[in-house]
């Protein structure tokens, strides 16, 4: 039931104004981009595209272990959802908002760009149990792409998706388990290329401070570019999570072809995330829904 023109008479400025906003958000912080879409992928891998994510309370999402002290971006969809509303109050959803400031921080990063369908509705309960089981940069590649196959994605998504690792920051949290005493075995992970692993285990040193973070993709940080692909290739992705896709042995006969590829043709890249974003945007939320006031609480 998402449309291109659902909001066509109710708010016929609500794409230019989303883009206004996240502009400003980019210039005051770069890297906000890369945490806009994280949050969309957040909110839909838990009930759908809903904007459940952005619930506050003692049950929400945001004090789920993925998310807590770590999903960020909060308070500029506050700011985008206050300039919408009062271009056209008590119409726009929360969700929608979230999947255009998302489809922005693409494009504004040197991205793809693509048309938005709209009508998603904002959910009126948020789901920690299922924010804790959002794929963890500690499983192995079966079970991320278990993760995936639930929401109905497939394995071309995952790699596609994964390429969102383009830009943005991790903790050392998550992944110094790489670093010094891999899987128990009392070495680093030998699929970690040697100097950036000398340089992370600088940055994350034995008992440092696990809230330091280094970049997801050090070739170009800041921008939506194919070069995490061509680190996977040279044993230089950040997270467990990334390097497994290609150097895991289940990664062979499923997910190392289409790193290979996405390597060698950005616009191949660029192709496929688009579809794979649209997809994980049309996840849908199967219960009611209503259109939030404000972001943070539902409606009373
Ligand atoms: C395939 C499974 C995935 C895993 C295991 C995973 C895991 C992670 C982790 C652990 C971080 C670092 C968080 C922190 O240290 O605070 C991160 C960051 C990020 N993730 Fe993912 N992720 C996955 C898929 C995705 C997808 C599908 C997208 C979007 C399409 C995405 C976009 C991002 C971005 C942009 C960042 C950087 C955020 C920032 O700098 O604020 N990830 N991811
Ligand atoms: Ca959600």
């Amino acid at each position: 039931q998402l449309s291109f023109d659902i909001y066509a008479k109710s708010c016929p400025n609500l794409v230019q104004i989303v883009r206004r906003q996240v502009i400003i958000a980019l210039k005051a912080e770069i890297r906000m981009a890369a945490s806009l879409i994280r949050l969309h992928f957040h909110d839909c891998f838990v009930n759908g595209c809903d904007a459940s994510v952005l619930l506050d309370g003692a049950d929400s999402e945001k004090l789920a272990i993925p998310n807590i002290n770590s999903a960020r971006g909060f308070e500029v969809i506050d700011t985008i959802k206050d300039a919408v509303e009062n271009a056209c109050p008590g119409v726009v959803s929360c969700a929608d908002i979230l999947t255009l400031a998302a489809r922005d921080s693409v494009f504004l990063s040197g991205g793809p760009q693509w048309r938005v369908a709209l009508g998603r509705k904002d959910g009126l309960v948020a789901n920690q149990n299922s924010a804790n089981n959002l794929p963890s940069p500690f499983e192995p590649l079966d079970a991320i792409i278990a993760k995936f196959v639930a929401v109905n994605l497939n394995i071309t998504d995952v790699v596609a998706l994964s390429g969102a690792h383009t830009f943005g920051q991790a903790k050392c949290a998550v992944f110094s388990n790489r670093l010094f005493n891999f899987t128990g075995a009392g070495t680093p992970d030998a699929t970690l290329e040697t100097s950036l692993l000398s340089n992370l285990q600088t940055v994350c040193p034995l008992g440092g401070n696990s809230n330091t973070t280094a970049p997801l993709d050090r070739n170009s940080t800041d921008a939506f570019d194919n070069n995490y692909f061509k680190n996977l290739l040279e044993g230089k992705g950040l997270l467990s999570s990334d390097q497994i896709l290609f150097s895991s042995d289940l990664a062979v006969n499923t997910t190392k072809r289409l790193v290979e590829a996405y390597s060698r043709s950005q616009n191949l890249f660029f192709r496929d995330f688009t579809c794979s974003m649209i997809r994980m945007g049309n996840i849908a939320n199967g219960a009611s829904g209503e259109v939030r006031k404000n972001c943070r609480v539902i409606n009373n």
